[in-house]
């Protein structure tokens, strides 16, 4: 079954009514997202909350990683300011070494000592950088690996669909989906870059403060100071750099690279307008970008004024007292190091990768609060879940009893609907374009919840029965089928889940009971042409792989729902299975109609009645309601609306006999 993907047209807020407390996003409009950055539509993040939260994530998620993450950074950042300190003592002694004549005196030995002290300091410098690298590239995997899977858990865990239907939960999870995807370890790549930085700053003030205290904590401060400017000037540029124009940029490429839409531009000749529009709105947003850079300049001059007035004051007091002999090489050399190391307090490398990571957080736990609200809304609380996971068994009827259901924000489609479907037998559903009629099945299958009235299956509520029984019970194509991108056995064993997930113990099995299927759906004929047989992957994305035709998919799903039956299920729900099936394809399916649905409770939506017309009863749905009841034959001789929506689709057939509709139908 297939879940809609609805495109993302805003963001929702996470503000003050959050009781996460983990961040706040103000001016939400409903400006086009589709930037690669939470920030990208224009909104702000307090990230300070977000920080913490994200570190406590880290903390939890991957224990023993940040630790070792933290370990190495600190001795990483040392490094550099220890090896600061060995050139200055090298610096101060050569002058003696040379006085003294040669490497042969007392001060030449500590000379050869120093340097090899430095050389081995280069190499476990090296060495430690490499293994900072490594470690923190296994951080970041692990780290996305963490939040990739919470998105999973919380999108596909629901029993229902309202997390893609409610327009806020779509937005909301079309938004973590695809922004917990993009870099979402940036955030512990950051933290990680941050804190080398700060071990490295604050070694190299330990530096200047073995030679000038003083000058050491006024430095330290007038960093700090500069490198929140800088990261003030850096978030104003985020924001407008990921403004709506880029986004809409994006989007607009997006269209003109996506290759299922490259049929359509190119024959509604798109080409020209994309790029032209592409190009203007982008050009939009770096006139923005522009504009932003230039709106911090005085704060960025004033910042710039202090560094050079401190350090310049500074460096001529060393000057002063160097000549004056009160300051020696070793210690002018330390504080030189030192001076310049320090530049790592204000280095907002880290920051950045922070502030593009850190918006996955709050986007994932508001989902993960959203899809914990469906999962325990009413009327399922309170069920009692039987603990069998076998089939639920049907023996008398399905019956929808005053069943009221309206999909969010929509008018109602169903008012005081109710219908009974007796056991093994098999249902026709007709009825003109948004009847009802997929809708139907989603209630039926647990997907939709009705507002009011019950569907019950021998007397026993839906929402009370086992979800896994209800769900091996059911075997379903809907409409709009998934075309996965795998395997052929994974594409029809995925009927029958259980044995798919058993088949490393049980390959011959699960090879069974998908030929079984494929051979019940017909499907065996596209099977034995694919180069390799049910291995091949359909899709031309992959080496080896193939793609199928229309009704070669619709067989394949057809054999999926097949798989299902051989598994257990005995409620067939079948929406549109024809759609795409040439008339010899339809032909045969007919032909097989009862042995596709032999002692199954079957249900087949169609527009064709050459499709439902054998179902062994059938209904016409209008508006919600059912209006017809009866078989074939009882409908056409009552003369109503299924008499002439059958009449009507007869005389188009016998009009356009090049359609292909050599018979009746
Ligand atoms: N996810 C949804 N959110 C809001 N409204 C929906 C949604 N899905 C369907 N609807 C609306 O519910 C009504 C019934 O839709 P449904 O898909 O059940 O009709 P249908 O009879 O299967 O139509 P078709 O023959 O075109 O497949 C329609 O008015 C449709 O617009």
């Amino acid at each position: 079954m297939s879940i809609p993907y609805a495109p993302v047209v805003a963001m929702r807020s996470i503000g003050a009514s959050d009781p996460t407390g983990v961040g706040e996003i103000d001016d939400v409009d409903s400006q086009v997202v589709t930037g690669s950055n939470c920030l990208s539509a224009g909104k702000r993040v307090n990230l300070s909350g977000v920080r913490w939260l994200a570190l406590s994530f880290m903390m939890r998620a991957l224990p023993g990683r940040s630790a070792l993450q933290l370990l190495l950074a600190c001795v990483c950042g040392m490094l550099p300011a220890v090896f600061g300190g060995l050139v200055g003592l090298i610096v101060g002694i050569l002058p003696e070494t040379i006085h003294d004549g040669g490497l042969d005196t007392e001060s030449g030995k500590r000379l050869v000592a120093l340097l090899i002290a430095a050389a081995i300091l280069l190499v476990a410098q090296e060495l430690a950088n490499a293994a900072y690298d490594v470690a923190k590239s296994a951080f970041y995997r692990r780290y996305e690996q963490y939040l990739l899977g919470r998105v999973i858990d919380a999108t596909s865990g629901t029993r229902r669909l309202e997390l893609f239907e409610d327009p806020r939960l779509s937005r909301l999870v079309d938004q973590s989906v695809r922004l917990a995807g993009l870099d979402p370890g940036d955030l512990v790549d950051g933290w990680c870059t941050r804190w080398l930085r700060l071990f490295q700053g604050a070694a190299a003030a330990a530096l200047v403060a073995t030679v000038w205290p003083v000058a050491a904590g006024v430095l330290v401060i007038v960093w700090f100071v500069a490198g929140a400017v800088m990261l003030t000037a850096l978030r104003r540029l985020d924001i407008n750099a990921w403004s709506s124009g880029l986004g809409e940029a994006e989007y607009l490429a997006r269209i003109a690279e996506k290759p299922a839409w490259a049929k359509e531009v190119r024959v509604f000749g798109l080409t020209d307008w994309l790029a032209e529009r592409f190009g203007l709105r982008w050009m939009g947003a770096l006139e923005q970008l522009a504009r932003a850079r230039r709106a911090g300049r005085w704060r960025t001059a004033m910042v710039l004024l202090v560094l050079l007035c401190s350090h310049g004051v500074i460096v001529g007091a060393m000057v002063v007292d160097g000549l004056a002999g009160s300051l020696s090489a070793t210690q002018i050399t330390v504080l030189l190091l030192g001076m310049s190391g320090m530049t790592a307090l204000a280095d907002q490398s880290g920051a950045e990768l922070i502030e593009y990571g850190s918006p996955r957080v709050p986007l994932v736990l508001d989902l993960e609060k959203e899809a914990a609200h469906v999962a325990s809304a009413p009327p399922e609380a309170g069920t009692t879940p039987a603990r069998s996971p076998r089939p639920v068994r049907i023996f008398r009827e399905i019956r929808f009893s005053d069943v009221d259901f309206a999909y969010p924000n929509s008018r109602p489609v169903f008012r005081q609907l109710n219908l009974a479907i007796e056991a093994r037998t098999s249902l026709g559903v007709v009825g003109l374009n948004g009847a009802g009629k997929t809708t139907l099945t989603k209630l039926l299958s647990g997907l939709e919840v009705p507002a009011a009235g019950t569907i019950t299956v021998d007397g026993v509520p839906v929402p009370e029965l086992d979800i896994g029984a209800w769900r091996r019970t059911i075997a379903a194509i809907f409409q709009d089928f998934v075309h996965y991108e795998l395997p052929v056995r994974d594409n029809i064993g995925f009927g029958a889940v259980e044995v798919l997930q058993a088949a490393g113990q049980a390959r011959n099995r699960l090879d069974a009971v998908v030929n079984a299927a494929a051979e019940r759906a017909g499907a065996h004929g596209v099977i034995a042409g694919l180069p390799n047989g049910l291995d091949t992957t359909l899709s031309r994305r992959f080496s080896g792989g193939v793609d199928l035709s229309g009704g070669q998919w619709q067989r394949i799903a057809l054999a999926r729902a097949m798989a299902a039956v051989e598994n257990g299920a005995s409620l067939l729900i079948l929406d549109e299975p024809t759609a795409q099936l040439d008339v010899r394809a339809e032909a045969d399916l007919y032909d097989r109609f009862l042995d596709l649905t032999r002692d199954l409770t079957t249900i087949i939506i169609s527009h064709r009645f050459s499709t439902v017309r054998r179902a062994d009863r059938i209904v016409v749905l209008d508006r919600g309601k059912i209006v017809e009841d009866g078989s074939h034959d009882e409908l056409v001789a009552a003369g109503g609306e299924y008499a002439r929506l059958f009449s009507l689709q007869a005389a188009s057939y016998q009009a356009s006999p090049a359609r292909g509709a050599h018979r009746d139908p």
